[in-house]
């Protein structure tokens, strides 16, 4: 749970997507991995020789071990394994901030996350690709927190200042309008009390997802 520090007032919030660590590893894998992401794009080293055959042994390792799963099998929003792939919010994603999202009585989605130098842009910033991503997603969330999703056909992201490495951040989106199969979405970006960013996206629930694929499960 979760309080809600600009409202003025105590607002519970409930964690938005369950993700518990994989029976496998593999969550724990991926934060190891995230580790090894901020350091090798972030540091200077002498002589990484030994870290290399030592990575590429277990990279050996895990590909005799997996069992793949092709893009083509996945068929639900929000399932398990599928939001496990996500870029995002993928707990088993290496490349993942991850993005943990809660979300308020009132459909607000929130996140409050710090991005390392492997998300820089400008020097000491946040690369504007990344932020459009993560509002991208906490849109999505925002939808799905309505409970009623769709894809993403317009995305229109205002820098007003830069977003920094290395300092807390909060995103946080909600649905605003729902005209049939059209959704509007808008999202502000913050870092302490500077606006970095904002963004209003347009989702359109696609045709087929109304012959039954909405009711797939979407987590939250
Ligand atoms: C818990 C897990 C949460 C996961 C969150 C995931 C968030 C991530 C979201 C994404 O990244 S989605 C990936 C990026 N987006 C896409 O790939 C979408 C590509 N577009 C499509 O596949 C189709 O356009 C789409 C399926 C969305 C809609 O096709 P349809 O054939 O179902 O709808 P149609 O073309 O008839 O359009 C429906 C209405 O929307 C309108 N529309 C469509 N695109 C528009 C657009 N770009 N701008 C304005 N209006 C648009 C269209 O004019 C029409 O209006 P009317 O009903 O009034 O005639």
């Amino acid at each position: 749970m979760t309080e809600q520090p600009d409202s003025g007032e105590a607002v519970s919030a409930q964690t938005f997507l369950d993700q518990p660590d994989h029976a496998s590893g593999a969550t724990e894998l991926a934060r190891q991995l995230r580790r090894i992401r901020g350091l090798v794009s972030g540091a200077d080293f002498e002589d990484l020789s030994a870290e290399i055959e030592l990575a590429r042994e277990l990279a050996d390792r895990i590909e005799n071990a997996a069992t793949p799963h092709p893009p083509a099998q996945y068929d639900s929003w929000g399932v398990p394994e599928h939001i496990a792939s996500n870029p995002v919010i993928g707990s088993r994603n290496p490349a993942a901030p991850p993005l943990d999202a809660v979300v308020f009585p009132d459909g607000t989605v929130r996140a409050d996350l710090t991005l390392g130098v492997e998300f820089q842009g400008p020097p000491g910033c946040v690369h504007g690709g990344v932020v459009a991503m993560l509002f991208d997603e906490m849109l999505g969330l925002a939808n799905a927190a309505a409970e009623h999703i769709g894809m993403t056909v317009d995305l229109q992201v205002t820098y007003s200042a830069p977003t920094p490495l290395d300092t807390p951040l909060r995103f946080e989106a909600r649905q605003e309008r729902v005209d049939g199969r059209k959704l509007w979405c808008a999202g502000t970006l913050h870092a302490g009390d500077t606006l970095c960013a904002s963004v209003r996206g347009m989702f359109v629930t696609p045709r087929w997802m109304l012959d039954g694929d909405q009711s797939k499960p979407i987590e939250g």
